[in-house]
């Protein structure tokens, strides 16, 4: 029976007596090197006419299906496709890295003509004291040519053995060969006695010239073999080229015990799907480890695949294969340098362009050198790693990229109070260094404005006519609409688990940050929560859950992990704690794309953020986007933990007014807080009265928004004794509002 017979006659055999062996042991005898098992398809004909390779055939389960041998096209022609390489090098589809490319070509070139034409001096001196050798060379050669030297160990030869036959054909052979060479050979010298005369009578010019080269061609000619003329003007550094074989010896070097027994059995060489490839700066191989090898158990010895590969740590990047790949696929990328040390190319926004939140933004680099950017609208995010491992510079990167939007408004707070983050107050609008008790009640306050305002954003989203916000949520158009206050809204927070473990307000702050984490992304409130703790305490489980961006460095062990990168991250292979300490900014980032990526972050000091961070403030000046902190009207209030404008509008009336003038009011708040409401009541000197009271009121209008609370007409008798009708506030509300909020804050 060949195995292409259909299985209807495979259950007229007899019953084997011996029952077929079970399907691991099938596997253990060819020392685990054959296929795995086609799986089996279901039966297809209840009555058994149309039987399948899963058939129970009394008591014996056919596991070699009939079928096995048949090729299957199409999978062949996937795998055929898969194969395929590119048809355009890479590098040249990808502009940057053809400007790169390019750019390297020059700068290489210039540097060996350069380095050269220093030497020429040198260069010349050696040519000329080898030129005499090369002198004797020549007439060494010429004399032996001419005698026809070469033959004459023939002529010995044949005269030893007193073979007078041969010795006589070679002698007429030679002086044949002798007579036309003599003449070639006095003609040559005629001719150069010819060229000597003339250059004789030439001018000095000629006569130094044919003279350089003369000693030049002398000087190359006398030039021992072991020598060089030019000095080497480029130290090649090129790290050897990765072969399967350096890769298996590595690989067998971890003391796996199933890798050694595969080694022993095969070498390794079938566990290359993919031929080895250059890939960027580096080498990338794939491997379909041995089985029962996953791709985890060579991260976690990443160090000893380093020594193995004979490669700093820095340059070894070992990662599971795709997603809907097998456990055991393994793609190991080797780079020339350690990632750390490669040049980056700078940062695309360093010095010119704005952002857009709508939009992905350079944040960094993969292995091969090319940018890898994030959008950072419609996520939170959370950063987490040991300290000193470039934490900060990340989220000072990501609040970089929001203040070039000059639509976001940036809520800056560095609690660990060193400063880090002080070059975004020129654009922030909240900002805060410290965790002193006023920097913790000028956060709550602020956090509580923003929770009130992401409530109104819902309601204005949910208001607003399916044309123009079809997905409910914040779009670019809505986004800089100005009137309906739906531009993004960055919250940045250093060292977060400052807030979440505060003795006090830690429940507070988790639950809002809880709620900004979950709602916020959809009505354009960015939270971004950076620990150095990344522990249940630090990053509290709801606010870790539900962040879409990660981004994890250095971290000591896969709790840690986990709670940054994900519950099962470490076991799935997206490992952290793989990183040595020497990789600074290197991180994974998940949430960007279908699957985490290893991300060298671009390097942004404090000095080049400040020079960025004042570029944004002239942006936002000039378009009327600077606000708050940065404006120097700080709208929130810093002193106490409940006051707000609700509190400050009880503070400056009393239960006798139960209705009152919004431009009084605006007055009294302004003669209360200058700083916050005095731009309220500061208007230009030529504005009419009229004029002045609808401002105000217009002001405070807006202001108690947020809150649910709308002005009314209150008629009424002024001072002056005159009836006058504006816009006003009932007292009531603002009383009642004032609970619900610091209810609602509890
Ligand atoms: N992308 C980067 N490339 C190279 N080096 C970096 C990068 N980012 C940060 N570093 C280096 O790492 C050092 C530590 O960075 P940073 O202050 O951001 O760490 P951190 O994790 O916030 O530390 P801490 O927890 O103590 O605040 C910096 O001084 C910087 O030199």
């Amino acid at each position: 029976m060949t195995t292409n017979e259909p299985m209807g006659e495979v259950i007229n055999l007899p019953v084997r007596p011996d029952p077929a062996p079970p399907a691991t042991a099938a596997a253990g005898a060819d020392g685990g090197a054959r296929p795995p098992f086609p799986p089996a398809p279901a039966t297809s004909d209840p009555d058994g006419a149309d039987h399948d390779a899963g058939e129970v055939l009394e008591g014996t389960v056919l596991v070699d299906q009939p079928d096995t041998g048949r090729p299957d096209i199409r999978a062949r022609m996937l795998a055929d496709t898969g194969q395929r390489r590119p048809i355009i090098a890479p590098w040249l589809r990808d502009r940057d890295e053809a400007r790169a490319t390019a750019r390297w070509a020059v700068g290489y070139a210039g540097h060996v003509a350069g380095y050269h034409a220093a030497r020429v001096p040198l260069y010349g001196l050696r040519l000329a004291l080898r030129s005499p050798r090369g002198l004797w060379r020549v007439l060494i050669g010429t004399w032996r040519w001419t005698c026809d030297a070469e033959a004459m160990p023939l002529r010995m030869h044949a005269a030893d053995r007193k073979d007078a036959d041969t010795y006589l054909k070679l002698l007429r052979e030679r002086d044949d060969r002798v007579r036309w060479r003599r003449i070639v050979a006095g003609a040559g010298l005629a001719g150069t006695g010819l060229a000597a005369s003339a250059v004789m009578a030439a001018d000095g010019l000629t006569q130094a010239g044919v003279l350089a080269g003369l000693v030049a061609v002398l000087g190359w000619i006398g030039t021992p073999q072991d020598k060089r003329i030019l000095d080497t003007a480029v130290v090649s550094t090129k790290a050897p080229k990765i072969t399967s074989e350096i890769v298996v010896r590595a690989l067998a070097s971890l003391g796996i015990a199933e890798i050694n027994k595969a080694v022993a059995a095969t070498g390794g060489k079938d566990w290359f799907p993919a031929p080895i490839t250059r890939d960027g700066p580096g080498w990338r191989v794939e491997l379909d480890l041995p089985y029962g090898v996953t791709a985890n158990d060579i991260m976690e010895r990443r160090a000893k695949l380093a020594s193995g590969l004979r490669r700093p740590l820095g340059c070894v990047w070992p990662e599971p294969g795709e997603e809907d790949e097998h456990a055991g696929r393994l793609v190991l990328w080797v780079g020339d340098r350690p990632m750390s040390k490669t040049k980056q190319p700078a940062w695309p926004l360093a010095k010119v362009g704005k952002a857009d939140l709508f939009q992905p933004a350079p944040f960094g680099t993969d292995q091969r050198g090319r940018f890898v950017e994030v959008t950072l609208m419609f996520v939170s995010v959370i950063i987490g790693a040991i300290p000193r491992m470039g934490k900060t510079f990340i989220l000072r990167l990501l609040l970089l990229i929001a203040g070039l939007d000059v639509r976001a408004e940036l809520h800056v707070y560095d609690l660990k109070g060193t400063g880090d983050l002080s070059p975004l107050a020129p654009v922030a609008h909240a900002y805060r260094a410290g965790d002193e008790d006023e920097d913790i009640a000028y956060a709550l306050a602020d956090l509580r404005a923003l929770r009130t305002e992401l409530r109104r954003r819902t309601k204005v989203i949910r208001n607003l006519p399916k044309d123009r916000c079809p997905e409910n949520k914040v779009t670019p158009e809505l986004a800089s609409d100005k009137a309906l206050g739906l531009h993004p809204i960055v919250v940045g927070v250093d060292e977060c688990q400052v807030w979440f473990e505060h003795p006090k307000h830690g429940a507070e702050f988790e639950e809002i940050c809880t709620d900004l984490v979950k709602r916020g992304p959809a009505v354009g409130i960015v939270l971004i929560l950076a620990t150095q703790r990344p522990d249940a305490k630090s990053l509290p489980k709801p606010i870790s859950a539900n962040a879409g961006m990660r981004i994890c460095l250095k971290v000591m062990d896969h709790d840690a992990n986990d709670m940054v990168l994900g519950t099962s991250a470490h076991k799935t292979g997206i490992k952290a704690t793989m990183f040595s300490l020497s990789d600074k900014g290197i991180c994974y980032l998940r949430g960007e794309g279908d699957h985490p990526r290893i991300v060298r972050s671009m390097y942004i000091d404090a000095p080049t953020a400040e020079t960025i961070a004042h570029r944004a403030r002239a942006m936002r000046k000039a378009t009327g986007y600077l606000t708050g902190y940065a404006a120097g009207t700080d709208h929130t209030p810093d002193t106490g933990d409940e006051a707000t404008i609700l509190a400050d509008i009880l503070a400056v009336t009393t239960d006798t007014e139960d209705k009152i003038w919004s431009h009084v009011l605006v007055d009294r708040l302004a003669d209360l807080r200058p700083a916050v409401y005095g731009p309220w009541a500061d208007l230009p000197p030529n504005t009419s009265e009229t004029d002045a009271k609808t401002a105000k009121a217009t002001a405070l209008a807006n202001a108690l928004k947020p809150y649910g609370i709308r002005t009314v007409q209150v008629n009424r008798t002024g001072p002056n004794g005159e009836r006058e009708n504006s816009r006003g506030i009932v007292r009531e509300h603002i009383a009642a509002a004032l609970d619900k909020t610091q209810n609602a804050g509890r």
